[in-house]
């Protein structure tokens, strides 16, 4: 299954690695902007030197208990680096947001895939995406960031999220988005307990009989800390052990932190496909 990403077609059947690039203030130098982008600028390059397809580009962060950003930050922030990269790097660039004017605005500048943690739920957000012509990825989260971390409760994890990815998918469809514009996310880390995060990986291969490419990101998360008992900066060998049960399981995109390293994983799980 392939998916034309800003005119870049992918093969879905393999797994891509996608690499992060927080533009929030606290992931750059507080050299002002021109620093910040041209920063980003040589991050992403590193990443595509280093084998990301994707570099996904977000302004707000939506880590538990973020604050929220205003629209107009959130556009300053993401605008001149997707401009910047789109310019100048040879990647398929994806934007992390939720807000339907930046969703309008990163497509104009040349982003090739819509990420929206929020599953196009805020208001006009289906018809900004739609109107993108972008592929979609729709991830699943229980409450908001600031909160959804304080009780995660489900009756069936694994069907609830099915069910809640099957019912955006089809409300987006029946708004105009085509069928092949559409990636699925379980959403690891927002609003799950870590029994819930392991129950969705062990369970990947259910969410893609779905019919929709996974995009899956797992890399440093806290679910990998709970588990080894290591810090953020420690966690790079169980973001491999992740990454690799993903691409194991047929996840097409793979969101992390570090992509030489997970580059290298996912080969390894390629060329034993390759073999039949
Ligand atoms: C922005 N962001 C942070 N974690 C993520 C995840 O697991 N999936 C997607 N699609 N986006 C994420």
């Amino acid at each position: 299954m392939h998916i034309s990403f800003a005119g870049r077609e992918l093969d879905m059947a393999r797994s891509q690695v996608m690499g992060i690039l927080n533009v929030t203030p606290d992931s750059f130098s507080d050299g002002g902007q021109y620093n910040s982008v041209d920063m980003a600028v040589q991050r992403a390059r590193q990443m595509v030197s280093d084998g990301a397809v994707f570099v996904d580009v977000g302004g707000e962060s939506t880590r538990p208990g973020a604050a929220p950003v205003s629209e107009q930050e959130e556009l300053d922030r993401v605008c001149p680096v997707v401009e910047a990269i789109a310019r100048d790097v040879d990647a398929v660039i994806s934007v992390d947001t939720s807000t339907p004017s930046v969703m309008r605005e990163a497509a104009r500048l040349g982003a090739g895939l819509i990420n929206d943690v929020r599953a196009l739920e805020r208001e006009g957000a289906v018809s900004a995406a739609i109107e993108t012509g972008l592929p979609v990825c729709l991830m699943h989260m229980q409450g908001a960031p600031d909160t959804m971390q304080a009780n995660p409760e489900y009756r069936h994890v694994i069907r609830d999220v099915a069910t809640y990815l099957m019912d955006r998918v089809r409300d987006c469809e029946l708004a105009g988005l085509p069928a092949e514009k559409v990636l699925l996310d379980p959403g690891f880390g927002f609003g799950k307990t870590l029994e819930h995060n392991l129950q969705l990986l062990a369970a990947l291969e259910q969410l893609k009989v779905l019919g929709y490419p996974l995009l899956v990101g797992m890399s440093r998360k806290t679910m990998l800390g709970d588990i080894t008992g290591r810090e953020v900066s420690e966690r790079l060998p169980a973001s491999l052990a992740a990454a690799t049960i993903a691409a194991l399981k047929g996840a097409s995109v793979i969101r992390v932190h570090d992509v030489r390293e997970t580059v290298d994983a996912v080969k390894v799980v390629e060329a034993m496909r390759a073999q039949g």
